[in-house]
């Protein structure tokens, strides 16, 4: 039994797994879990669905947020203006950049208020899975616009988290506690949240460095435009709200990509009805496939060749072989209907429609 409320920001178009909707479920059963909200990129993730926030007034569940804490979307403009911009070169020049970051690496730990050997490896890479940086460019203004929009600009997105540290801090909650909630205010909840709390700010570090390494190696710079978690746990109303890949409705403009051959949508949240999807937005367009149906269905259709260009002409820059099928374009679903969906229960306004050019996602040295 449950007592929880739940909700489903989604229209009768869009397409929403049953395997979603009965993991949002039982995750509505755990105690004291009050509100239950999917998003329209809902899918069903390894036990928790994802494109969900969850909102409890006495609990801190870590294994809702999952191993990467964190994870999120930074939106950078370049200080290069596209008519100077160079797809061949760019893509023969981005290279080394799975290797460790040979800056200080130290000093950006301290100015950001971390340990000067946290996880020192690991900044300023990508990692695996769907991580990715992608350079773009504006394809359409919307009616809500945006200032710091400028259309003559390239723009960098980097979509990445907290690599292993995200992974050591859930394993050691789990191992001591399982999926048991941390009653909030005392010593372990604590504990976990000033780790967690940690885990994000490397984040952000981490994806400023990714940024800063790949505008280095096209000669150029930039100025972040937004950066968004979208798997956390934050206070909220009173109580806290556990986000797993839902962006965040109440820290500025956000963007929600689609896939490496899709539009990204940058986006205005709208403050009237954001409590009914409890101050949160889809992060992407979600999983149509999974990784392995995804290899299973384009290995036989595609070749890696076909798969290093995309249908917008975008190039892919993917040296694992079964990564570039497992994340294909054809594995997600339907942004465009995703972005209508929060259009329509009225959370966003549009402000800008981004178009990929090259998509990085690893490199062998
Ligand atoms: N523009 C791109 N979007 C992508 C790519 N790979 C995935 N995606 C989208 O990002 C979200 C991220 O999901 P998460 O659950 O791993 O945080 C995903 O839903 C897709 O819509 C890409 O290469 N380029
Ligand atoms: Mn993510």
């Amino acid at each position: 039994m449950t007592n929880a409320t739940f909700h489903i920001v989604a229209s009768p178009e869009s397409w929403i797994e049953q395997a979603a909707v009965d993991q949002l479920h039982h995750t509505a059963r755990l105690d004291d879990i009050d509100r239950v909200v999917g998003l329209p990129d809902l899918h069903a993730g390894r036990g928790i669905a994802v494109g969900a926030a969850f909102w409890s007034r006495s609990h801190v569940y870590p294994h809702l947020v999952g191993s990467d804490i964190g994870c999120g979307m930074g939106l950078w403009r370049s200080a290069l203006p596209l008519r100077k911009f160079r797809l061949d070169a760019a893509e023969r020049k981005l290279r080394g950049l799975d290797a460790p970051w040979s800056g200080d690496v130290a000093a950006r730990l301290a100015e950001a208020g971390l340990a000067p050997d946290l996880a020192r490896e690991a900044l300023g890479t990508i990692g695996g899975g769907n991580h990715f940086a992608e350079l773009l460019r504006v394809e359409t203004l919307h009616g809500a616009g945006d200032a710091a929009v400028d259309p003559a600009a390239l723009y960098i997105m980097v979509h990445s988290g907290s690599r292993g540290l995200g992974q050591t801090i859930l394993d050691g909650h789990l191992a001591r506690h399982n999926v048991d909630g941390l009653i909030a205010g005392e010593a372990a909840c604590a504990d976990y949240l000033a780790a967690h709390d940690h885990a994000m700010h490397w984040a952000v570090l981490n994806r400023e460095l990714i940024a800063e390494r790949f505008l280095d190696r096209i000669g150029t710079n930039g100025e972040r435009l937004l950066d968004i978690c979208h798997n956390s746990v934050t206070p909220h109303q009173g109580g806290w709200l556990h986000r797993k890949g839902a962006a965040p409705a109440d820290r500025g403009l956000v963007v929600i990509p689609g896939s490496r051959g899709d539009m990204t949508y940058l986006v205005r949240p709208r403050l009237e009805q954001a409590d009914v999807a409890l101050h949160s937005l889809a992060h992407g367009a979600g999983r149509k496939w999974s990784r392995s149906e995804a290899k299973d269905k384009l290995v036989r259709r595609f070749s890696i060749a076909d798969l290093e260009r995309t249908k917008l002409g975008s190039r892919v820059i993917c040296e694992d072989r079964d990564l570039i099928y497992e994340e294909a374009p054809q594995a997600y679903k339907d942004i465009h209907q995703v972005v209508r969906d929060l259009e329509t229960a009225g959370l966003i306004d549009l402000v800008a429609t981004l178009r990929p050019l090259l998509t990085y996602k690893m490199r062998r040295a």
